[in-house]
């Protein structure tokens, strides 16, 4: 059986995976899902990228949203804004705060959270072995101005707070996972990055995404070091991000949002092999100066066929590069 090992984020990587589960019905897939954009809010943690792609997989999500529980309701969250106690900024709904009291209550018991994602998608049957990158506290913050303090202050944000809050509409100057210095992979994660026969990048935020998963100290060594080929999908079409804030924090990182420097930035002692959308076709010359194999496909997630092509083309990709 193919052992494929995904580093995935929230909404581009849920439905990403959907596309390779139905390319590789029979493969044996890992996700090893992105813990920085997780959040604590009434005394609850909240694993947005865990939940996206356990919901997304097991069928509990928010089709048109991409994010939360389809029929959700927010009687909670009401309750809450009518004591005054918020943010009301974040929708949480009733249906998804069970998933985070469940959470919660669990890591009180002294359950690391990697037991706790096993436990939830217990229920949702994700059809994927769903690792957090780590069982240790990652939080994914954001340097931006600071409007209220002398003039050049900067203020750090939570993630969740630049994204959903200011909607990235600040420019973001760094970007900074607080605590992934100390942290260590969560179990199991880099024997399966050791065991995979082919890792794939899906489309996900190469920096705030990705890039927090391989930041993890031993993860993106453990990539480095596998013996399968690692390819990775282009979320850049067109010089834009297909959804998301890439264009932003890819700029606080210095790099520019294109196919191409995606791939460099990424390197081609990660990457074995890199696909762009048909429309970045002029990019490959450049991708393969770089020595990263690099063939141009339709990118974007229209529906579920389109995706299965695009997962195909990877699968594709990593087989030319073994070869
Ligand atoms: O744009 C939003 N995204 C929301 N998201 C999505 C999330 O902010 C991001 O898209 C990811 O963290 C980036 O991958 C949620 C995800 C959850 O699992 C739970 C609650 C939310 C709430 C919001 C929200 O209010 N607005």
């Amino acid at each position: 059986m193919q052992r494929i090992v995904v580093p995935a984020g929230g909404i581009g990587g849920a439905r990403f995976l959907r596309g390779l589960k139905s390319a590789a019905p029979d493969a044996d897939i890992t996700v090893i899902g992105n813990t920085g954009d997780d959040i604590h809010l009434f005394g609850l943690k909240v694993c947005p990228d865990l939940d996206t792609v356990m919901y997304t997989l097991g069928g509990g999500i928010h089709e048109e949203q991409g994010w939360g529980r389809a029929d959700e309701s927010f009687a909670v969250k009401e309750e809450l804004a009518a004591y005054g106690v918020g943010p009301e900024w974040f929708g949480l709904g009733d249906r998804d705060f069970a998933t985070h009291i469940v959470r919660t209550q669990m890591l009180a018991a002294g359950y690391p959270l990697s037991a706790v994602t096993e436990a939830l998608c217990a229920r949702w049957q994700p059809g994927v072995r769903l690792l957090p990158m780590s069982d240790d506290r990652i939080e994914t913050h954001v340097m931006i101005d600071d409007p209220d303090g002398a003039p050049g202050a900067r203020k750090a944000v939570h993630f969740q707070e630049y994204w959903v809050r200011l909607r990235a509409s600040v420019p973001a100057h760094a970007i900074v996972p607080v605590g992934a210095e100390q942290a260590k992979p969560a179990p199991g994660v880099l024997e399966a990055i050791a065991a995979a026969d082919v890792i794939v990048l899906p489309p996900s935020n190469p920096v705030v995404s990705v890039g927090t998963i391989l930041g993890v100290p031993g993860i993106r060594e453990a990539v480095t070091a596998a013996d399968a080929p690692v390819v990775g999908l282009s979320p850049i079409v067109g010089d834009a991000p297909v959804r998301g804030m890439a264009d932003k924090v890819l700029a606080a990182v210095g790099v520019e949002s294109t196919a191409a420097a995606v791939a460099r930035h990424y390197g081609p002692d990660l990457l074995d092999g890199w696909l762009v959308d048909s429309v970045d076709a002029a990019a490959v010359p450049d991708v393969e100066a770089a020595g990263i194999r690099c063939r141009a496909v339709p990118l974007m997630m229209t529906d579920l066929e389109a995706t299965a092509a695009m997962a195909r083309a990877a699968l594709a990709l990593a087989e030319e590069v073994r070869g």
